[in-house]
């Protein structure tokens, strides 16, 4: 599947957050702009909305674990952008880091309702940590200026932008013209840009995630020059 209905709505949206966090890490004395985008399994939305807008220093995904502590961790790289460029900006999906926030004593995760795993907070915990680590480490160089900023509810809610209407209506074309030939159980979507039939029980056997040794995900660490964060 090329990629989902909303995607594109969700990464033009993601990119004002990340703006805003910019101007204000950069607005104030030792500012660090911190973003916790959608991306409870894969960190599609903010690789991409950190690749296209260009402002991002840092960006963490689920399928990258990264370690706080350490020369080598993310507590440790912040320093060294905040030495260079005096502020820094952090793209964080919802999923990221969760294993330095969940037991790891093998004890059942919380589920809610839908069953899906409760995740905990890691915009909230990096902002503690962060916050923590240069009001007290003597090598940090003094306190930061951090801003959250969580769009969820403005990303899930704005109106789509045209790519995305367009996509939807040719999928609700392609999805009565596969409901007229009497298929069922299925799913539209695009595919190597052709509109395909897809059985929904092999789609959703896996979630799509994003792959640390492909092309997109290393074009990003490039970019933005972001080194290996985890031993
Ligand atoms: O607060 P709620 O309504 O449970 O929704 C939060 C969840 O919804 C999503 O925004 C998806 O729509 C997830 O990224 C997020 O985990």
């Amino acid at each position: 599947m090329d990629h989902t209905f909303g995607f594109q709505t969700a990464v033009e949206e993601a990119q004002r957050s990340l703006l805003a966090a910019k101007v204000e890490a950069t607005s104030g004395l030792r500012g660090i702009g911190l973003v916790k985008l959608m991306g409870r399994q894969s960190g599609f939305i903010a690789m991409q909305a950190s690749l296209a807008s260009g402002l991002v220093d840092i960006c963490l995904i689920p399928e990258e674990p990264f370690d706080l502590e350490g020369d080598h961790g993310l507590l440790a790289y912040i320093e060294r952008v905040m030495a260079y460029k005096g502020h820094c900006v952090l793209c964080c999906a919802e999923g990221a880091g969760q294993n330095l926030l969940q037991p790891q004593d093998g004890s059942p995760r919380e589920l809610d309702p839908s069953g899906n795993v409760k995740l905990k907070d890691i915009g909230i915990f990096l902002k503690h940590k962060i916050r923590q680590h240069f009001a007290t480490s003597p090598t940090a160089g003094g306190p930061v200026d951090l801003k959250l900023i969580d769009p969820t509810y403005m990303i899930r809610t704005i109106e789509s932008g045209q790519q995305d209407s367009i996509y939807c209506k040719v999928l609700a074309h392609s999805a009565v013209d596969a409901a007229f030939a009497g298929y069922t159980g299925i799913c539209v979507a695009q595919v190597n840009t052709h509109f395909a039939m897809l059985p929904i029980p092999v789609i959703t056997k896996y979630p799509r995630r994003v792959d640390p040794l492909g092309k997109p995900w290393t074009r990003l660490k490039a970019d933005v020059q972001q080194p290996p964060l985890h031993k």
